[in-house]
């Protein structure tokens, strides 16, 4: 069944919540044609759709925490053998939560050629969820759920960054400063793969 994805290039995109994953997504998919998964955006599809797994699924996300592992893997296995066929290339925005994510991830999908860190400030990542709460009709963009979230992303997710450092494909990129900056230094890292 992956047989399809055998090939398939594949990044994973890590960073806080706010950090800019997302947005940075975004423009290479515009850039370069690769599909872009955002575990948080599957699950909240689910969640959308009223099925009894999203109501589980609803509980679960609206504490901060995080969802069951193999419910998220299958989602993102499905919707990436759904793109096979016209995908440059898969970013994995938001997986891997913690370090097994990643190894249930490669057992099941396949390796990433590239972690692109999105870094930026505790700070700069409160200020940004705050104002996204006021449109994004996030249940989890308010102040309670964002401190519980930043907790588990310095416990549970850094711990990937150094996990894939040790191979060498760990990308660093600062998202501190405007959108298109950012972006540039995204292109640079993409452009280096071959
Ligand atoms: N470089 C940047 N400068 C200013 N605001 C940014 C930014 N990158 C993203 N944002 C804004 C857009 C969103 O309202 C909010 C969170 O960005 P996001 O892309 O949704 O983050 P993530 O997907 O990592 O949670 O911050
Ligand atoms: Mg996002």
């Amino acid at each position: 069944m992956s047989d399809k994805l055998k090939d398939a290039k594949i990044i994973f995109v890590v960073g806080g919540p706010g950090s800019g994953k997302g947005t940075q997504c975004e423009k290479v998919v515009a850039k370069y044609g690769y599909t872009h998964l955002s575990s948080g955006d599957l699950l909240r599809a689910e969640v959308g759709s009223g099925s009894e797994r999203g109501k589980q699924l609803s509980a679960i996300m609206q504490r901060g925490e995080l969802v069951p592992l193999d419910t998220v893997l299958d989602m993102i296995k499905e919707a990436m053998i759904a793109k096979a066929d016209v995908s440059k290339g898969y970013l994995i925005d938001g997986y891997p939560r913690e370090v097994k994510q990643g190894e249930e991830f490669e057992k099941k999908i396949g390796a990433p050629s590239l972690l692109l860190y999105i870094d930026a400030k505790a700070e700069t990542m409160v200020s940004r969820l705050m104002k996204r709460g006021e449109t994004s009709g996030r249940a989890d963009d308010n102040e309670e759920t964002i401190k519980k979230r930043l907790d588990l992303y310095y416990k549970a997710t850094e711990p990937v960054i150094a996990f894939y450092e040790g191979r060498g494909i760990v990308r660093k990129i600062d998202s501190e400063g405007a959108v298109d900056v950012v972006f540039s230094n995204v292109a640079k890292a993409i452009d280096g793969l071959k």
